[in-house]
């Protein structure tokens, strides 16, 4: 796989090149083209923790082979796939003989060996911020509306405590995130670049809206920010819709 650093034109012009001519077009250009083993993203299309890592690649201009795993069939149960994750969860990330599993991890492993598109900032302060956003949906959020903890309440309780569960922590998980962006916010999450943060924050953004009936009306910069993620384009190719395991009636 070749890819581009610079513009996404210049990407797409080199790709459309055969390989002596992509070696002048080097040459006379003097942009850099990096020869990479191709990724691959163990997702599931509804998955808002592999939404998280779809967003960062897309951001970050990586491409990726998309290795669907569907949870509602147990396939995070076969032995090949816990191989590669021993918790049995997606997402799972593959470069080349690296496997990381957890999408923490994973953004932090793609921060480091592809920088472009920085989803860090420099500031101390605003890092920390990004990573206390990042940490209260992956840690105090998402947890919760696993579809395990979600199938064990249906089974031993009921499916209408399923979802008043779902929404008691999705709320006071909302009513934090709001208050704690709340100097920080700006075009995204903590300023005018995109950040970890936001990588976070809109697929869970999104699932509280379309899937839990959360009344966003308490959150308006949450409900703000859903709203621009959804105007941007590495963010809109990372919606469960668009992913190709996704049901045609979704
Ligand atoms: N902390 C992990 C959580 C991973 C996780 O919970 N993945 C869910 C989908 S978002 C999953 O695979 N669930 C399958 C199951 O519950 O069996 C991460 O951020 O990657």
């Amino acid at each position: 796989m070749y890819s581009l650093i610079f513009t996404q034109s210049s990407k797409k012009l080199a790709k459309t090149l055969c390989s002596p001519v992509r070696q002048q077009f080097r040459f006379f250009t003097s942009f850099e083209i990096k020869e990479t083993p191709k990724l691959k993203l163990h997702s599931y299309w509804r998955s808002s923790c592999s939404q998280r890592v779809r967003i960062a690649l897309n951001l970050k201009g990586l491409e990726y082979e998309y290795k669907a795993v569907n949870l509602l069939k147990g396939e995070q149960f076969t032995p090949e796939f816990e191989k590669l994750n021993p918790l049995k969860y997606v997402p799972v990330l593959e470069d080349g003989d690296v496997v990381v599993a957890d999408s923490f991890a994973i953004l932090l492993y793609l921060e480091d060996k592809y920088p472009e598109h920085p989803l860090l900032p420099r500031d101390l302060q605003k890092k920390a911020l990004n990573i206390q956003a990042a940490s209260v949906v992956t840690s105090s959020i998402q947890p919760l509306q696993n579809l395990a903890v979600l199938n064990y309440i249906e089974e031993k309780i009921s499916s209408d405590e399923k979802l008043v569960w779902v929404q008691r922590h999705l709320n006071k998980g909302f009513a934090a995130l709001e208050k704690l962006l709340k100097s920080s916010v700006g075009r995204y999450a903590t300023g005018d670049d995109i950040g970890l943060a936001d990588v976070f924050l809109a697929p869970q953004i999104a699932a509280g809206i379309t899937r839990f009936q959360i009344d966003m009306s308490h959150y308006p910069t949450l409900a703000r920010l859903h709203g621009v993620y959804t105007e941007h384009p590495a963010f809109q190719a990372a919606h469960p819709d668009k992913q190709p395991d996704a049901p045609s009636s979704s």
